[in-house]
Parts: C-alpha cells; structure tokens; sequence
C-alpha cells in the first residue's frame, strides 16, 4: 500500500486536532507529532501532543518545514515523519497553511490536503474558551496575522485541499469517512 500523509489545516479552533483524534481512534493512523517553543497548554504531554523544545534543542532536528506562528517557532522532523510511518502507511499531521503548502509542494499525491474552516468565524473565539485557554493567549492568537492568513484558503491550495466546513462535528466526520474511503479505494 502506497503512503499517505493526511494534512490537517485551518485556523485556530477550526477542529484540526479534534479531527487528527478521530482519525487515530476510527483508523489507527498515527498522528506526526511536531516541534514547537511554545509552552505547553494545560493537559499537552510532550512527545505525545509535541515535542516541546527550547530555542536551542529547536534547532537539532532536520525538518521538512518549519515556520514562526503567533511569536513561537513549529516545525515537522523528518525524524517525525518517518516514526509515524513506522507504525502505518496512512499517518495524519496538523499543519498550519504554510506548512501544508509546502507539504502539498513536497509531497504531491502522498499528501491529502484537508482545509477545515467554519461559516462564522465567531464561534472560533467560543470554542479556544470552551478549550480552557487562557483568555491573554486567545487574544494574541486572534490578533496575530497568521491567524487571519489561515482564516482563507491559500491560492496554491485551491483545487488541491479537500475543504471542509466544521460547524457540526459529526458532519465532517462523515465527511472524513469518505475521503479516507475515497484515498484508500484509490491506493491500490
Ligand atoms: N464542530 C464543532 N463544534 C463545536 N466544537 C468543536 C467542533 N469541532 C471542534 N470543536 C471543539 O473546538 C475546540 C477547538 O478544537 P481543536 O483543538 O480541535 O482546534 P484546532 O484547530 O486544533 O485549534 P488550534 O490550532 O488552536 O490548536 C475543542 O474544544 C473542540 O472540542
Ligand atoms: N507549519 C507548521 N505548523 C504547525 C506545526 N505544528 C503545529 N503547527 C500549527 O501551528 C499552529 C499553532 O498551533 P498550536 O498548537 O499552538 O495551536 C496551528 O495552526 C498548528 O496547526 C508544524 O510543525 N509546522
């Protein structure tokens, strides 16, 4: 079976995580576990939900891309990469746009691009509170222009991403079934 890794991106609180979790309870497709220098948020393990890093230990791993998000540095392994790999030929990632445009670049067709996005942007704000975050860290996220980036579909990604809109969870899981049914018929 041929590898594929499922990119998961949108902005903030557009359900990327919850969408790598259903992927990794429904088909047991390990999630790529990347490098960050943020702190970790309240109930994040390291290397489970990231590998949490200082700037210097940030700079030992060899990535396919890293960028700079809202002040912190993110980046992919390729070390990350082919751990998940290990494991299964279908792995999942949650990138920011950037990164998922680099990895639709790199990759090609052993990249399914998913763009999640929401109809009212409104709920966004909701749902990081719901989350638990800190109200200071919500407003810096929102505030930041990568945040308003990924609040549209890039150029580069348009006929490329698979784009769902997540207002109701179990209608993008459903819609998640079919694509992962629709990959898997066509990976011989
Ligand atoms: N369709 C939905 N309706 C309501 N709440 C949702 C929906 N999808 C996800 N959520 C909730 O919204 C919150 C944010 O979701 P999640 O953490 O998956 O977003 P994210 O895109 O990974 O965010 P970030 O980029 O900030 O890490 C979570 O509490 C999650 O349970
Ligand atoms: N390009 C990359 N983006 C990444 C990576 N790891 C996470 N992310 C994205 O960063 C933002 C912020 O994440 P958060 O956990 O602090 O909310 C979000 O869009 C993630 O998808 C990476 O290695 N490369």
């Amino acid at each position: 079976m041929n590898q594929k890794v499922f990119v998961i991106t949108g902005t903030a609180g557009t359900g990327k995580t919850t969408i790598a979790q259903y992927l990794h309870n429904q088909y047991q497709m390990p999630q790529v576990i990347t490098h960050t220098t943020r702190a970790p948020r309240d109930g994040e393990v390291d290397n489970r939900d990231y590998y949490f890093e200082t700037p210097a230990s940030f700079e030992k791993n060899h990535y396919l891309e890293a960028v700079e998000y809202s002040g912190n540095r993110y980046g992919s392994s390729r070390e990350g990469v082919e751990r998940a790999f290990a494991k299964n030929p279908f792995v999942s990632i949650v990138l920011d746009t950037k990164g998922a445009t680099t990895y639709a670049q790199v990759l090609g067709d052993e990249a399914v691009i998913i763009y999640l996005t929401v109809s009212n942007h409104a709920v966004l704000n909701e749902r990081l509170v719901q989350r638990g975050d800190e109200q200071a860290r919500i407003a810096k996220r929102l505030a930041s222009a990568d945040y308003v980036r990924d609040l549209v579909l890039p150029a580069d990604l348009v006929g490329v991403a698979h784009v769902i809109v997540n207002d109701d969870l179990t209608a993008t899981k459903r819609k998640i079934d079919e694509l992962v049914k629709q990959v898997s018929s066509q990976n011989g």
